[in-house]
């Protein structure tokens, strides 16, 4: 693949995203109408989410052209597109739309070598994405799993713990995420990280925090009782123990970012260790949030020696204090060069703090954490906002993808 030219011919797509992915949709659906059902947009707020969802995954391709782990993540995603029911020939149609929209939004910036980049980074997309598919096709994987809801506990008003017991086996790593469906809310999949390590009755609990504009999240807390059915895809994600038995280990966790780190913690508490130097650091809005108590208390007991710092905003204050205080908070701790850390929660934070860990001299490639697909947290535009004023997406700023932060002054 020519990194350079994809990467600069992506950068002017980028500038013209909006108008790139409306001829996208535009061109894939006149030639392929029987594609459209693929893509279920049936409220502005859909399209936009999902359109931010392509793009997003486009510029993690782009950005991580020369990077290692893009074979394997694309390998991931076509497995996982399975539950979209998606067939080689919609990955055909997709590419041929892709690469007209990208043509006509790029102006004189588009050439023969340009459109010859693209098709042929195109073709090994849709190869490594073809390929995960088949290969989980061969091992019997399913395209998703029915599960049950046996278990659902109401935290607030915006917060919901559903357990589930999927129909046959689902086999997951602890701090890995599944996307979730449910059949009353058709074609939405939203991704949740699984909330424990794998237990002897095969059920999972899922932590579900309410976006009051939202798809699924209305549906799976407001609505969702034990008995109902849902749907789960293949397990993802990259925020997985590989930490040797010996180094000391830091975990953050912010809102349901609780979620993966309790799987995580609740592993490292079967493997015996040391464990002397091993922090956790739980965020939350405020002291109602802080819904894993009992969790934590019982995680406390089979790891007397992890060092617990529990951080909420000053009462009255906003919830974003308490990313200050956690901020203050690990930069009043040393050592950090030793530790591996895992971090997972919303993505403001994970990004700040992801920044910040390398200024106290954390090492950036042993800071892990999800690169989740967006879960359509940011509010809904109104149909005025759609066509004047939309906020940029966050990709659309190059600083987004700075790779080294700059520090302050006072930093290490
Ligand atoms: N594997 C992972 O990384 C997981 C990530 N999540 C993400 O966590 C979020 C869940 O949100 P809630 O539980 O409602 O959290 P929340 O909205 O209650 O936030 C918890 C704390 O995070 C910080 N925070 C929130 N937004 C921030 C921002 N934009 N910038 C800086 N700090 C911020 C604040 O300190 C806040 O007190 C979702 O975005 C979800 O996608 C959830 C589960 C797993």
């Amino acid at each position: 693949m020519d990194s350079e030219i994809l990467r600069t011919s992506f950068a002017v797509v980028e500038r013209r995203a909006e108008f790139a992915l409306k001829y996208f949709y535009s061109h894939l659906f006149w030639h392929h109408p029987d594609v459209r059902a693929l893509f279920p947009l049936d409220s502005p707020q859909d399209k936009e989410r999902q359109r931010d969802r392509l793009f997003t995954a486009l510029a993690l391709v782009v950005a991580r052209l020369e990077g290692p782990g893009l074979h394997e993540y694309l390998r991931d995603l076509g497995r996982d597109h399975r539950k979209y029911l998606a067939r080689p020939e919609h990955y055909t149609a997709v590419g041929d739309s892709l690469i007209a929209a990208f043509a006509a939004v790029s102006g004189s910036a588009w050439s023969v070598e340009v459109e010859k980049a693209w098709d042929e980074a195109y073709e090994v997309i849709a190869d490594a994405m073809l390929d995960g598919a088949e290969e989980a096709e061969s091992k019997g994987q399913p395209s998703w799993w029915d599960a049950e809801v046996v278990g659902r506990a109401r935290h607030g008003d915006d917060l919901a713990v559903l357990t589930l017991r999927p129909h046959r086996r689902l086999p997951h790593l602890p701090g890995q995420y599944v996307s979730v469906n449910s059949p009353r809310v058709p074609g939405a999949w939203r991704p949740y990280s699984v909330a424990n390590a794998p237990r002897s009755d095969d059920t999972l609990d899922l932590h579900v925090s309410l976006v009051e504009d939202g798809v699924l999240s209305p549906e799976l807390v407001r609505r969702t009782r034990a008995g109902d059915a849902l749907r789960l895809g293949v397990p993802g994600g990259r925020l997985t123990l590989r930490t040797p038995v010996e180094r000391p280990l830091t975990f953050i966790a912010a809102g349901t970012g609780w979620a993966p780190v309790k799987a995580l913690l609740e592993q490292l508490a079967a493997r015996p260790g040391p464990y002397d130097e091993t922090r956790l650091f739980v965020v939350a809005r405020d002291i109602a949030h802080l819904y894993g108590r009992t969790a934590l208390g019982e995680l406390r007991a089979r790891l007397p020696r992890l060092d617990i710092t529990v951080i909420t905003p000053a009462p009255g204050r906003p919830k974003a204090q308490a990313t200050e205080r956690l901020l203050t908070a690990l930069g009043n701790r040393a050592n950090w060069a030793r530790h591996d850390v895992y971090l997972a929660g919303p993505p403001g934070l994970v990004e700040e703090v992801s920044k910040a860990l390398p200024c106290l001299g954390a090492v950036p490639d042993r800071v892990f954490r999800d690169e989740l697909p967006s879960t359509g947290h940011d509010r809904a535009l109104g149909p005025g906002e759609w066509l004047l004023h939309r906020p940029r997406p966050h990709w659309h700023h190059p600083s987004a993808r700075e790779d080294s932060p700059r520090c302050p002054e006072s930093g290490h």
